[in-house]
C-alpha cells in the first residue's frame, strides 16, 4: 500500500450554492431570480421541479453546518442569493437578507469552518432579466454594486470570495444550449453575455482592491479535458477548441488580458462579432489570488462539420459513466491542471468542485454510494499527482455537501454527500460522508 500524502495545510471542504439548497425563494424579502422564473416554464426543468423549497437550508443551516463539523471541513463554499440581498438587484437592500447570511456566517465561524463566498451561481434578479440581464453591460454595474455591499458587510467575516461559478454555463449553456436560465439559442448572445461576465468579474477585483479588504479573491470557472479520436489534424484541432472553450475562453482575458486568437478566429468563422469596448481588455486583467476549478468529466471528441459551433460530436469510448450519464476520467482532471499550470503558471488552485451523481438511496438507514467514493478516490489520487507534478493546490472542495436542486435535471440527480429526502427534509450521511471524514482526518489516502 502506498500512503499519498497531502500538504499539512491542505484546505478540505464541501460546496454548494444558494438556489439549489435554500429554499425560502419568498421569504422575508427575497426578490426573484431568473431560475425561479425558468423553472416555471413548462418542460425545462424535470418534473417541473424548482427551488422554492429545496433542502430548506434557509431554515435548517444550523443542522447542516453540525453535519458540516462532524465531517471534519476545514472551508465551506457556498453562494449568496442576490435577489436576497437586492430584491430588484440594485436600490434597496434588503435586511433581512443581510442578516440570513450573518447568522449563517457566524454559525460556520462558531464551528471552525472558513466560508468561502460565491457572489454569482447563477441566480441573477429577475428585474435585472427584465432589463436585458446579461446581455445588458449595465448588469456589470449592478453586479460590482451588490459585490461592494457585500465586500463591506462581511469585513473580516468572509476572507475568500469568488466573483463568478462557471462563467461557461451562464455564458453558454444558458445562452447558446438554452438549457439553463434564461434560455436562449443564440451564439452571438452566449459570447456577448461571457464577455460581459469577465469585464464584470475584472472590476469587482479591481473595487475589492480599492477597498482594501482583508483576505483574498478569485473565481471558478468550470473544465473539461478533451481528448483526440484520432492523431489526424482535424481531430486534435477540434480537441483544441474544446479544452479552450472552456479555459483559455475564460482564463486567456484574466491572465494575459486577450482572448486566445484561434478562438476568436473560429468564432468569427462562425459569423460571431466580438463586441469589446475600450478598456474592457485591461479591466479584466487584473491579478487574482486564486482560480477554483471545478472538474467533473472529459471526453474524446471527433471532428464533424457543423455538428455544433465547435464541429465536434463527442465519442462514447466505453468509459464507465456516472448516473447522470458522464464520463468517469479522472486522468482528465492531472492534465487539465498541468495544462492550466505550464498556460498560466502558478497561480493557487482550489478544486471548487469535483463530485459525482449516483442516485442510491437508503436501505435501513444506509447509503451505500460505494459509486460516489470510488470517484473520490480516484479524482483524489489524480489530485496528488498534480501536487507531486508541481501544481500548486491549496484545497479540494466536494459537490456537494449534499443532494440538492441540480437544475435542469431538478431533483432526480444526487451528488451529496449526504442524502436528503425532500418530503421529510430529513439528512442522512452516506457512506461516502464517512469515507471523506476519515481522508480529511488522515489528510493522506491510500492506494
Ligand atoms: C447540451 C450540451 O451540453 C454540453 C455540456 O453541458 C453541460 C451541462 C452541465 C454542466 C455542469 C453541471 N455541473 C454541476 C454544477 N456545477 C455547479 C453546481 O451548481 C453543480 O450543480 N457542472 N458542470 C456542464 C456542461
Amino acid at each position: 500500500m502506498t500512503i499519498l500524502q497531502f500538504p499539512k495545510d491542505f484546505k478540505w471542504g464541501t460546496a454548494t450554492a444558494a438556489y439549489q439548497i435554500e429554499g425560502a425563494y419568498n421569504k422575508d424579502g427575497r426578490g426573484m431570480s431568473i431560475w425561479d422564473t425558468f423553472a416555471r416554464i413548462p418542460g425545462k426543468v424535470f418534473e417541473g421541479d424548482n427551488g422554492d423549497v429545496a433542502c430548506d437550508s434557509y431554515h435548517r443551516y444550523e443542522e447542516d453546518i453540525e453535519l458540516m463539523k462532524q465531517l471534519g471541513i476545514k472551508v465551506y463554499r457556498f453562494s449568496v442569493s442576490w435577489p436576497r440581498i437586492f430584491p430588484n438587484g440594485t436600490g434597496e437592500v434588503n435586511p433581512k437578507g443581510l442578516e440570513y447570511y450573518h447568522n449563517f456566517v457566524d454559525k460556520l465561524l462558531e464551528n471552525g469552518i472558513e466560508p468561502y463566498c460565491t457572489l454569482y451561481h447563477w441566480d441573477l434578479p429577475q428585474a435585472l432579466q427584465d432589463q436585458g440581464g446579461w446581455e445588458n453591460r449595465d448588469t456589470i454595474d449592478a453586479f460590482v454594486n451588490f459585490a461592494e455591499t457585500m465586500f463591506k458587510e462581511f469585513a473580516g467575516k468572509i476572507k475568500n470570495w469568488m466573483t463568478f461559478n462557471e462563467m461557461w454555463c451562464s455564458a453558454f449553456l444558458s445562452n447558446y444550449y438554452g438549457n439553463h436560465a434564461p434560455g436562449k439559442r443564440d451564439i452571438q448572445i452566449a459570447v456577448d453575455v461571457a464577455h460581459h461576465l469577465l469585464v464584470a468579474h475584472g472590476k469587482t477585483v479591481s473595487k475589492y482592491r480599492e477597498l482594501g479588504a482583508e483576505g483574498q479573491i478569485g473565481y471558478a470557472p468550470n473544465v473539461t479535458w478533451n481528448e483526440p479520436y484520432s492523431n489526424k489534424q482535424e481531430d486534435i484541432d477540434t480537441a483544441d477548441r474544446g479544452r479552450a472553450w472552456y479555459v483559455e475562453w475564460f482564463m486567456d482575458p484574466v491572465f494575459k488580458g486577450s482572448y486566445p486568437q484561434f478562438m476568436v478566429d473560429w468564432f468569427e468563422k462562425k459569423g460571431v462579432k466580438m463586441n469589446v469596448q475600450p478598456g474592457d481588455m485591461e479591466a479584466i486583467h487584473q491579478p487574482i489570488d486564486f482560480l477554483g476549478i471545478n472538474y467533473y468529466t472529459g471526453g474524446v471528441v471527433k471532428y464533424k462539420e457543423n455538428s455544433d459551433i465547435l464541429d465536434n460530436e463527442g465519442i462514447n469510448v466505453g468509459r464507465d459513466k456516472t448516473d447522470i450519464g458522464w464520463d468517469i476520467y479522472p486522468e482528465g482532471l492531472y492534465y487539465v491542471l498541468k495544462f492550466i499550470t505550464d498556460r498560466y503558471g502558478q497561480v493557487p488552485i482550489y478544486i471548487t468542485e469535483n463530485g459525482a451523481c449516483y442516485n442510491d438511496e437508503p436501505k435501513d438507514g444506509i447509503v451505500n454510494d460505494e459509486g460516489r467514493t470510488s470517484f473520490l478516490k480516484k479524482h483524489i489520487t489524480q489530485l496528488h499527482r498534480c501536487i507531486e507534478s508541481g501544481v500548486n493546490v491549496k484545497g479540494y472542495m466536494c459537490w456537494s455537501m449534499m443532494d440538492n436542486f441540480e437544475w435542469a435535471y431538478g431533483y432526480s440527480m444526487r451528488f451529496g454527500l449526504v442524502h436528503v429526502n425532500y418530503r421529510t427534509q430529513e439528512r442522512t450521511p452516506k457512506e461516502s460522508y464517512y469515507w471523506y471524514q476519515k481522508l480529511i482526518k488522515n489528510n493522506y489516502h491510500e492506494v
